[in-house]
Formats: C-alpha cells, sequence, structure tokens
C-alpha cells in the first residue's frame, strides 16, 4: 500500500484498509504510472467493475474516458467532474498524491449520482412539505381587512386612510392611537393587507389579554426544558412567527414595564433569543403596535418607557372617534342593516332615532354604533326601528337630555304615513311591482309613494 504514506506495519494497513472500505464514497488510487493500486468496496458497488478487473491495470486502458491521469500530468485537483458510463452516473473530484515536491501517484472519490438524485428528489420533497406548512401558517394568520372594510370617511377619517395608506408602504414602525371601538384593529390589518406583506403572517397578540408571566415566552417562544411547565420540544415565539410579515401588539400600553425592555433590544437588533436559549435569530418583521391609553402620560408617570415609545411611534396615526364624525352615522346604520337584514325587508329609522343616534356622543365609538343598530334590529317587529327599541343607555341618555322628543304635528304624520306605506308594501313586496300595486291600493302616485318614503 504505498498510498498511506508513513504507514508501515501489516495491522495498521488492513485497519487503514477497512476504514476506507466504509466510506461512503468510492475511492480509487493509481500510482505515478497510472497503474490502479486500490479500489474501495464502495467503488466497485458504484461503477459495478470488480476489483480483480481493475486493480493491476492501467486505468487509462480498462477505463475509457478516465479522468484521474490528468492529475500526474498537470498536478491539478479537478471537482465535480460528471461521468456517466452505461447506465451509471456519478460525479467524482480527483487529486494528485504528493510525496514532498514529487506526485507519487493520484486519488478519485466518487459519489453515485442515483443517490444524489434521491437526496434532491428528498430535499424537493422537504421543500415542497415546507412550502405548504408556510402556506398553511400564512393562511391561519391572514389580515381579514382591508382599507375598504373602514366605514366613513368625516372628520379627519379620510385624511387617516391616506397616511395609513403611505404608512403601509414605509418600513417603520406604526403607532395606532385612538379611543376603544374606533377601529385601530380593522387598520392593523389593513395596514398589512395594503404592505407587500400582505402574503405573509400577520400575527396579532393582545398584550391586555395575556397574564405578564406568559407574555414573554409568547413573544420569544421558550427552549425545551426551559422551566417546569414548559412543552417538549420548546415553543417557537410569536417574533418569530411572524418573521417577514406583521406582529400586531395591540393594547402596547399594557405591556409590563420589564418586557418592554426586552421588545426594544428586539427593535433595535432585529433579532430574538428564546427563553432559555444561547442562539440569537435574525429577524425581520413590521410592528404595528396600538393603545386606546395615553402613551406620553404613561411616559410621564414612568410606566411606558419613553425609548421604546420613540422606537415603536415611526409613524404615529390617531384615529378619530365617532362622535368628531357624526356625518357617517347613516353609513354604519346601512352597513348593519344591510348585513343584518340580508335578503330579508328593509328596515327603516324613525326620523327621531336618527336625531338622537346624531346626539349621542358615542363614548364606544363604532363597535357601540353598530352593536346598538344590531340590537335595535333584533328588538323592533315592525319594518322600523323606534326610540324604544335603542339600547337602554342610549335610550336613557335621551331622555335625560335636551332632546326635543315632542314631535310637530308634520313629522307625527310623515312617520304615520311612512308606518302605513311600508305595512302594505310588505302585502305586495318590496319590489317595483310590489310598490306600483301598494300605491294603488293607497290612491297615491308612485312617485308620491317613493317622496313620502325619504327619510
Ligand atoms: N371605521 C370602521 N368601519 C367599520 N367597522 C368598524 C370601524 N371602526 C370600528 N369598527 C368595528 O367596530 C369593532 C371594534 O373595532 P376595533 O376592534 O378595530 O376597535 P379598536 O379601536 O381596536 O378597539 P379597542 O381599543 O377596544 O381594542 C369591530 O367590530 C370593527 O369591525
Amino acid at each position: 500500500m504505498t498510498v498511506i504514506p508513513g504507514s508501515d506495519g501489516r495491522n495498521y494497513i488492513d485497519w487503514i484498509e477497512e476504514m476506507i472500505d466504509s466510506i461512503n464514497d468510492g475511492i480509487l488510487v493509481i500510482d505515478v504510472e497510472g497503474v490502479v493500486q486500490f479500489v474501495n468496496k464502495e467503488y466497485t458497488n458504484i461503477t459495478g467493475v470488480k476489483e480483480a478487473d481493475i486493480v493491476g491495470q492501467p486505468l487509462a486502458e480498462v477505463r475509457k474516458g478516465a479522468v484521474l491521469p490528468n492529475a500526474l500530468k498537470d498536478g491539478k485537483r479537478r471537482e465535480g467532474v460528471y461521468r456517466k458510463e452505461g447506465e451509471v452516473e456519478y460525479i467524482i473530484d480527483t487529486a494528485p498524491v504528493y510525496k514532498g515536491e514529487e506526485i507519487v501517484g493520484a486519488v478519485s472519490v466518487c459519489k453515485s449520482l442515483n443517490e444524489v438524485h434521491y437526496l434532491t428528489r428528498e430535499l424537493h420533497r422537504s421543500q415542497e412539505r415546507i412550502a405548504r406548512l408556510e402556506k398553511a401558517v400564512g393562511t391561519i394568520n391572514r389580515a381579514k381587512y382591508t382599507f375598504e372594510n373602514i366605514i366613513g370617511r368625516e372628520g379627519g377619517l379620510r385624511s387617516t386612510i391616506e397616511l395609513a395608506k403611505k404608512a403601509a408602504h414605509s418600513n417603520l414602525n406604526i403607532l395606532i392611537q385612538g379611543e376603544s371601538g374606533t377601529g385601530k384593529e380593522l387598520f392593523a390589518h389593513a395596514l398589512h393587507n395594503e404592505s407587500d406583506r400582505a402574503s405573509l403572517p400577520f400575527i396579532p397578540i393582545n398584550c391586555a389579554a395575556i397574564p405578564s408571566s406568559l407574555l414573554e415566552s409568547e413573544l420569544f417562544g421558550y427552549e425545551e426544558g426551559s422551566f417546569t411547565s414548559s412543552k417538549k420540544g420548546g415553543k417557537v415565539g410569536l417574533f418569530e412567527l411572524a418573521d417577514h410579515g406583521t406582529l400586531f401588539l395591540d393594547e402596547i400600553g399594557d405591556m409590563p414595564y420589564d418586557l418592554q425592555a426586552k421588545l426594544l433590544r428586539v427593535l433595535q437588533e432585529r433579532s430574538v433569543r428564546k427563553v432559555g436559549g444561547l442562539m440569537e435569530k435574525e429577524i425581520n418583521i413590521k410592528i404595528i403596535a396600538a393603545t386606546n391609553k395615553d402613551l406620553v402620560r404613561l411616559v410621564e408617570k414612568d410606566r411606558f418607557r419613553e425609548d421604546l415609545y420613540y422606537r415603536l411611534s415611526g409613524i404615529p396615526i390617531s384615529v378619530p372617534p365617532l362622535r368628531d364624525r357624526k356625518e357617517d352615522i347613516p353609513l354604519y346604520i346601512d352597513y348593519v342593516i344591510e348585513k343584518e337584514q340580508a335578503g330579508g325587508s328593509a328596515v327603516r329609522l324613525k326620523e327621531d332615532v336618527m336625531r338622537v343616534l346624531k346626539q349621542y356622543d358615542w363614548p364606544g365609538n363604532a363597535r357601540e354604533l353598530i352593536h346598538s343598530v344590531q340590537y335595535a334590529l333584533s328588538m323592533t317587529e315592525t319594518t322600523f326601528i323606534e326610540l324604544e327599541n335603542l339600547p337602554e343607555v342610549i335610550y336613557h341618555h335621551v331622555s335625560k337630555t335636551s332632546i326635543p322628543q315632542q314631535q310637530t304635528l308634520k313629522e307625527m304624520i310623515r312617520n304615520i304615513e311612512q308606518e302605513i306605506i311600508w305595512e302594505t308594501i310588505q302585502i305586495y313586496g318590496d319590489t317595483l311591482k310590489g310598490k306600483k300595486k301598494a300605491a294603488d291600493r293607497l290612491g297615491i302616485s308612485l312617485a308620491t309613494l317613493y317622496n313620502k318614503l325619504e327619510v
């Protein structure tokens, strides 16, 4: 075995031979004359050549087109050379063997392409599986709403939406502020869907709804065994789940103070480390935070970190309350009636009801208005919503305020007329034909019927 420099004892050579035989790549060694000195078992497996037919023979003669003898001539290494003999495909690396300055032989290492093909197929399969899983995660964590779903444009809402559309295309963090029920979460969904991350995960977390002891492991994840109740295999944190997508931190004003420092670190370093873990993982996430609290006041009271506040409010978005845009109220009412009464008969509001809804201050904003209309729809037994169908809090509020509940005679007659007309339409059907019949029945023209129904 001249090919193993420095070995002299026979047992040692046997041991080396066995070791080379157990290697998963084919190995062929030639001497300086180009005569094959050694092949291992895997070489014979890959090429189908028997050891007895090749060892002791000049390689160039027994394997036509062999590239290994070139290493003897030019002393160069070659990598990834493709060879095909019959049905057998393989890739070889070749290198000269030196003793001091002198070339004493050459060695080639070959790998069957069948195995490479097999591994490539396995890799494709795994990649497809990953793609399917990513798609499933993406579908589960999809943002549902777009700017189209945001009702209203008055009282500054239009310019808020325009600002938000620009913010969606920026990589700055976004802080949405506004009273409860103004649609901050709706904005967060729309911001994600408008961005170029729309097809990637949108991960919302409500910082007020999760006990502060759990919030850290929800966000960062943990390694197996990092605490007594930790799950086997550990847990992937929401930062990691939101990678390449958006993390929506709702009610950020309620995030515990010590966790705020950890969040700040993630935003600065753009990397996370699991609880109990050592590895830092780089992440690429867009952060949208929302709160109905006055963060500046919380900063003043040392309950919110100033540095985090500035980090989060890359683009601050302030959603106006409903009381500043009461002209939008009819839009919400139409939206709810259309949604709840789909396919059914159109329900109308008595004139005084609309006046009351516009008088009320809506501390719960759009959420409260939408719920109130849903409530009134389920309370009315006719095709009209009347004052007493409204939730008690609004009804009582109205009776305590100075809103004139007394109607003029003209208003009362108009209300009664409308009621009779709608009852008649119910008999003949809420279609053009039905309305014509109702007008005939009441002895008025179709135009007058439409006129009288206008609220
Ligand atoms: N402009 C709007 N257009 C349509 N629906 C709206 C609008 N604003 C609020 N809503 C509806 O009101 C409800 C509350 O909205 P959302 O949860 O987005 O408010 P929020 O500001 O995040 O409230 P909170 O601060 O209490 O979490 C939702 O059902 C939402 O669809």
